[in-house]
């Protein structure tokens, strides 16, 4: 299993609830002596870091290390704290999570995608089960409020209602278990996964309390690297953004023909048009800043890598219009979906 390692940890350094803080700290620490050890520094050196929104127990560390089992996962405040740390050298990939089953395209963090220049580098999607969590001894009845980060939130509505208490929007998941333990909250409960609960020794109110039982996020690692990963069984992927400032549909019936003409399969096809807070801003790699404005863009993501002779023929009839196609990155396609366990 990807993420084994990580939960001998926790076994090997369970916190206690009061001093967790420093328990973690010195789970940190002993890992790190625990690499040098063996084999000396470059083995801690030579891992690969990984860059997640969230403290440990996070889904998105758990996507990190399901993409990348050896790394060493770098916690990060913000998604944009992750792809900074990337862009600055402090880690070597980012994960972020794109879309769900359940909410659809995370469109914030396709902001993201737009305004920054790191390739997709590969693709996971996991099986997302969330459960209620409490300080140890609390009981349901005693509830005033959720917290736990707006994903989360939005996927367990239902059950949310059913509570009939308030709920509150934290980072990320993980973060909302960190934050019931350090403040001592008796009234309040998290929503996070049954790792979280393990790892930071809180109690299990309810267990799947997402409202569908099939929820699965899409998480995209991204890299500095340019260079276009090598192909794996499942073939390649890729996605694009199409910016415009004509009609969609002229631009949507261009792209179907030109991608139908060379039996290309979209596996993702979605209109963005401007929100209420303004223009769609999109980084011209070739230019570096300013971003470009858009009043409308599409996220399409295909089978088949920019390498490949019918990709760039397609793209080059789609060029013909007046549009601006940027690619976000050719990656292996992983058809699997990962489950937690
Ligand atoms: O908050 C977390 O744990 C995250 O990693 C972000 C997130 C939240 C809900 C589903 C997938 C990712």
């Amino acid at each position: 299993m990807a993420y084994a390692s990580s939960f001998d940890l926790v076994k090997l350094y369970a916190p206690s609830r009061l001093n967790y803080r420093k328990q973690i700290k010195q789970r940190k620490q002993r890992f790190v002596v625990f690499s040098s050890q063996n084999g000396a520094v470059p083995t801690a050196v030579k891992k690969l870091k990984v860059a997640y929104q969230g403290v440990p127990g996070a889904y998105s560390e758990f996507a990190a290390k399901t993409a990348c089992p050896d790394c060493t996962p770098l916690p990060c405040r913000a998604f944009l704290d992750a792809i900074t740390a990337v862009e600055e050298g402090k880690a070597d990939l980012a994960v972020l999570p794109v879309e769900s089953t359940m909410e659809g395209t995370a469109l914030r963090n396709y902001d993201l995608l737009l305004r920054h220049d790191l390739p997709i580098v590969q693709e996971v999607s996991m099986y997302v089960h969330y459960c209620l969590l409490a300080m140890p001894g609390v009981q349901k009845g005693e509830l005033k409020k959720v917290i736990s980060h707006p994903l989360a939130l939005a996927h367990c509505g239902r059950a949310l209602a059913q509570l009939g208490v308030d709920h509150e929007a934290v980072e990320d998941t993980a973060g909302a278990v960190e934050l019931l333990l350090s403040n001592r909250m008796l009234d309040t409960a998290a929503i996070a996964s049954s790792q979280a609960a393990l790892l930071y020794g809180l109690d299990v109110l309810a267990q799947d309390v997402q409202d569908e039982s099939w929820n699965v996020t899409r998480f995209l690692i991204l890299s500095k690297d340019k260079s276009i990963p090598k192909k794996n069984k499942f073939g390649s992927k890729t996605s694009l953004v199409v910016a415009h400032h004509t009609g969609t549909l002229t631009v949507l019936l261009k792209l179907l023909s030109a991608f139908s003409a060379r039996n290309i399969n979209l596996t993702k096809l979605e209109v963005n048009p401007s929100r209420t807070d303004g223009p769609v801003l999109v980084l011209d790699p070739k230019e570096g800043g300013p971003l470009k404005e858009f009043p409308c863009v599409l996220y399409v993501d295909f089978e088949g890598s920019m390498d490949d002779q019918k990709i760039k023929d397609a793209l080059a009839e789609i060029s013909e219009f007046p549009v601006f196609i940027r690619t976000l990155g050719s990656y292996s396609c992983d058809p699997h979906i990962y489950g937690l366990q």
